[in-house]
């Protein structure tokens, strides 16, 4: 017996909910094999981020030799970069191993408001991450930096976004909704010719720490099981809105999402 591999380079999340933390467990409820290569670690849990210590880029670049050249990813998903530096040794890196299936999750802010991307670091992101991308999941804020849009609210403005990214490079490009204040919690999924919506109803909780990343680790591990881009989108966002559906109140500020919730219940 075998399994797929599904690699994730992003921030520790001291709490749990999010990044590595939130990375694994989603890998290991879709059945891949979790790898890691750590770019942060932060103090944080439910109440917010207390502190951001990033890793050296001598122990960024060993972790990427090491489980790139003997643990061949079939995807990878990538989510807190926090600097331009790291941001271009993860470039390298996936370059020179020429790897493919690429999901980015271009975390900029915390739910609490804590900056997790080094403002200069913007620039980086789109232009040596964005273009080697099979999929990007921009929430609305993060749509707007990488877009230069002012301010994406309608579902047109959505749509354009998602043309902006895919012409940056972006093979693939789900604009995400869950900022929006609207009846539903629909995004946006483009391949470049045809617009999908990926909807959902809007569930009332403010239990949401850590969708985000939870969401583009389940697309990375579906992609990393030969799934088509669209399917693997679909997944996703049936996973995620099952883990809100089921979020847990822990802690004393915003509680993380249920990521066995999907198995139990579908
Ligand atoms: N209250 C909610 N109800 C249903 N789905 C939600 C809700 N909040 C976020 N989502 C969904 O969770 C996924 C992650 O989106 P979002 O929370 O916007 O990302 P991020 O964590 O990057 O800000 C998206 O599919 C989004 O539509
Ligand atoms: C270490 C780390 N990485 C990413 C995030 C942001 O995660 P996200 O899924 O966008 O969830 P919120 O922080 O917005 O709830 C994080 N907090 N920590």
């Amino acid at each position: 017996m075998t399994k797929p591999i599904a690699l994730t380079i992003a921030g520790s999340d001291s709490g749990g909910g999010a990044g590595i933390q939130a990375d694994l467990k989603t890998f290991q409820e879709r059945d891949v094999f979790g790898t890691t290569v750590i770019t942060a670690l932060t103090a944080q849990n439910t109440e917010g981020v207390h502190g951001v210590f990033p890793e050296s880029l001598q122990a960024i670049d060993a972790q990427l030799e090491a489980v790139l050249t003997d643990l061949r990813p079939d995807a990878v998903k990538t989510g807190m970069m926090f600097s331009a530096e790291i941001i271009e040794r993860v470039a390298f890196y996936l370059k020179k191993y020429h790897v493919e299936r690429i999901v980015i999750d271009p975390v900029m802010i915390a739910k609490g408001g804590a900056p997790l991307l080094q403002q200069e670091a913007a620039d980086a992101l789109k232009t040596e991450l964005l273009p080697l991308a099979h999929t990007i999941t921009p929430n609305l804020p993060e749509a707007e930096v990488i877009s230069g849009l002012s301010s994406i609210q309608s579902e047109d403005a959505m749509k354009e976004a998602a043309s902006l990214l895919h012409d940056l490079g972006a093979a693939h490009v789900v604009v995400k909704g869950g900022h929006r204040e609207t009846e539903d919690a629909r995004d946006l999924f483009s391949d470049g010719r045809e617009i999908t919506v990926l909807p959902s109803p809007r569930i009332a909780t403010k239990h949401t720490h850590g969708t985000g990343c939870t969401f583009a680790a389940c697309i990375a591990a579906e992609l990393a099981k030969g799934e088509t881009a669209l399917a693997a989108v679909q997944t996703a966002k049936a996973f995620i809105t099952s883990a809100i559906t089921h979020a847990l109140p822990l802690g004393g500020g915003i509680g993380p999402t249920d990521h066995s919730a999907y198995r139990y219940n579908s």
